[in-house]
């Protein structure tokens, strides 16, 4: 039996720190969305007791280093579950992007496999287990539009933003999450307004989502890589309505209302930037 699922990319149209938490972690508040741009995760049962991972980019580690591994061995332990399966992954979500491609691959693995293994848990259950293997796969389990608090792994669902393209341009650098958030000067930020993004949000105001956007962890990864800086400066020069720096980067996105200047502003940043997507926000729940 074999089974294939989408892993969808997400961008955060806001995120802010409020704080380092005693455990290492940072506190946060991010508003999240879904972006059509995914991974596709094939799942195949296999009677021999055995996890096996086959994935498309050869620099991305199929053994237990994979997040869509972790996913399936931690649904094994929990549930005592005597078969295997084999997860074969098509990265198409840049790694190292800032777009949560490996919590996605095992968000979805984690949704997949209580399927083919008929574990009968809910999306709840799933979110909660997914949060043990890293703070985005709580929202990557659900999908959508959401406030994420804690260290993300908190969701609180909210509406779709009205639809748009978004362009996505990644330099030719993979930045570590880890690093950024170790220099991140969290007496020192300015923080954007989470609350009025929300009710930018909830009332469909395309040019208010625009101008909320914000990113505290920019002040980090513009200083390390300041090539990100200039891809956003590009964007912004090329006319895109809002810009910002999707999580740790180093990808930049851009919302663009009308498909023309979508084009334009695509073409132009092509002729500097080799990895750039123009996609179609989805922002909606489908799971
Ligand atoms: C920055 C964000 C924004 O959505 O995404 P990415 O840029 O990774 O996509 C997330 O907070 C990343 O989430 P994720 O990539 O799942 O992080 P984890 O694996 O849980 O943690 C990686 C490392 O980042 C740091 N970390 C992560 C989350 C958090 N709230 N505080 C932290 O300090 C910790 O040092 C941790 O060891
Ligand atoms: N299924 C996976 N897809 C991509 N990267 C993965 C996966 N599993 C583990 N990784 C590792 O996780 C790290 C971050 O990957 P990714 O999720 O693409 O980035 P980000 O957290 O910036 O969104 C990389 O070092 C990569 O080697």
């Amino acid at each position: 039996m074999k089974i294939t699922i989408k892993a969808p990319a997400k961008i955060n149209l806001s995120l802010d720190v409020l704080h380092k938490r005693e455990d290492g972690f940072h506190e946060v508040e991010m508003i999240m969305t879904t972006v059509d741009l995914a991974d596709r995760i094939e799942l195949t049962m296999l009677e021999e007791n055995k996890i096996v991972v086959d994935v498309s980019e050869g620099f991305v580690p199929s053994d237990n280093r994979n997040l869509a591994y972790q996913a399936a061995q931690l649904l094994k332990d929990k549930f005592h579950v005597q078969k295997g399966v084999r997860i074969a992954i098509q990265k198409n979500i840049p790694v190292s992007a800032g777009l949560a491609g490996g919590s996605s691959d095992a968000a979805a693995t984690l949704r997949g496999l209580n399927q083919l293994w008929n574990l009968g848990l809910s999306l709840d259950e799933l979110a909660g287990l997914g949060a043990q293997i890293g703070s985005d796969v709580s929202f990557c389990v659900y999908g959508g539009t959401a406030l994420a608090t804690g260290r993300g792994e908190k969701i609180k669902h909210i509406s779709a933003p009205p639809p748009c393209w978004v362009i996505l341009a990644k330099p030719p650098i993979g930045v570590s999450t880890a690093e950024v958030y170790r220099n991140l000067m969290v007496d020192d930020l300015t923080h954007p307004n989470i609350k009025n993004m929300v009710a930018a949000i909830e009332e469909r105001q395309y040019q208010e989502i625009c101008q909320q956007l914000g990113n505290v962890l920019e002040t980090v990864t513009f200083k390390l890589y300041p090539e990100v800086q200039r891809i956003k400066d590009q964007m912004i020069r090329f006319g895109a309505d809002g810009v910002l720096m999707s999580g740790s980067g180093p990808t930049v996105f851009g919302l663009v209302k009308h498909e023309s200047r979508m084009v334009r502003i695509y073409n132009g940043l092509r002729g500097f930037c080799n990895d750039v997507h123009a996609v179609r926000l989805i922002g909606e729940r489908y799971y």
